[in-house]
């Protein structure tokens, strides 16, 4: 089997077909600007980037394994497919519990590393500016091995902050930028409605792009998958609207037993329902592609 060539075309059948080509610099910040990257004359508002939410799990919905230890669940096949989504899309989004936990690269390696204009960019959800010296990302930065600046996106003024922050010389040296997003109501987290929404701050609507990938970890998957955006007038007003366009999810055939992380599911009437638009084999892993749904009839069994 011509694993390259099969996981392209699924890709390709899955995506809508103006993202279903990797990044370039001109549709990126055409996407950024509100044009179509269509080379279209018309100019339309711009829109929250298309969502991608990703995770591998075990067969028993583990994540990770005991204390969060870091696990690899994908086959070397979807392992391959995560990296082409890599590529796919403009931005790679993850939570700082898994910057700390993991010490993620969230390069596209295929399996060597890409060429920068095919990397994504990383963003980071860190309230408290907690990202740690050592990160990989920054490391990546600082050596041309990952997109720059890299996004930090915190909730408070953390002008101060910063300058306590191992963040502070990445960010003298334009590596790293810190956007303050509004919190959730009563909470540190960040508020992904706002997050997405492209008036927000320039510097993050560029960044995100046209697509995002959602990689984790385990709170801030639960986060995307129970959040929604306004209905557009054109829907029925009971009906919310899922922030995530997509989620892709790789179970490998393993156990990892009760010590191991899972998402925190929350209750039923907090998760959309989730439509399959293709499952598929990939080596030994299967994988799930689905559409979340969410309206009144969603909970009905
Ligand atoms: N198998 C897989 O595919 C993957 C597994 N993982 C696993 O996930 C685990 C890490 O998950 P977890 O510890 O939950 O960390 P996360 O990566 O989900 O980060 C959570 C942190 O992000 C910050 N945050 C800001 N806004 C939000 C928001 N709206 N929703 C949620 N979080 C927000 C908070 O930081 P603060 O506390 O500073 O306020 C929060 O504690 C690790 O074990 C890792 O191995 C991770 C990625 C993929
Ligand atoms: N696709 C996939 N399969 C697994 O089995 C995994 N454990 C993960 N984890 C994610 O990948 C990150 C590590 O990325 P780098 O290889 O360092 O670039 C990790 O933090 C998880 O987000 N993914």
């Amino acid at each position: 089997m011509d694993w390259d060539a099969h996981l392209d075309h699924l890709l390709a059948q899955v995506y809508p077909r103006e993202l279903a080509t990797p990044p370039t610099a001109s549709n990126v910040a055409a996407a950024a600007s509100g044009h179509s990257h269509s080379h279209s004359t018309t100019t339309r508002p711009p829109t929250k980037p298309f969502v991608t939410l990703t995770w591998a799990q075990s067969i028993d919905g583990k994540i990770s394994g005991h204390n969060g230890h870091q696990v690899v669940l994908s086959g070397k096949q979807s392992m391959l497919l995560s990296h082409k989504l890599r590529r796919l899309h403009d931005s790679i989004l993850v939570g700082v519990g898994t910057v700390v936990n993991d010490n993620p690269s969230l390069t596209a390696r295929l399996p060597d590393l890409l060429p920068l204009e095919s990397q994504p960019t990383p963003i980071v959800l860190d309230p408290t500016l907690r990202t740690p010296a050592s990160a990989k990302l920054l490391e990546n930065a600082r050596t041309g091995r990952g997109k720059v600046p890299i996004i930090c996106i915190t909730s408070h003024d953390q002008d101060a902050a910063v300058e306590r922050s191992a963040l502070a010389e990445a960010n003298e040296r334009g590596e790293v930028e810190i956007v303050q997003v509004p919190a959730e109501a009563g909470s540190t987290r960040i508020s992904l409605p706002d997050l997405l929404d492209p008036s927000m701050d320039p510097r993050l609507s560029r960044a995100l792009g046209r697509s995002l990938m959602v990689e984790g970890g385990a709170s801030v998957l639960s986060s995307f998958l129970s959040a929604t955006v306004p209905a557009p007038s054109a829907t029925p007003t009971d009906e919310r609207v899922p922030l995530v366009d997509l989620v892709i999810v790789t179970v490998a055939p393993t156990l990892i037993g009760r010590e191991g992380v899972a998402i925190p599911w929350l209750a039923a009437d907090s998760i959309p329902r989730l439509e399959p638009i293709r499952t598929e084999v990939v080596g030994n892993d299967t994988v799930f592609f689905c559409r979340p749904v969410w309206h009144s009839t969603a909970l009905s069994v």
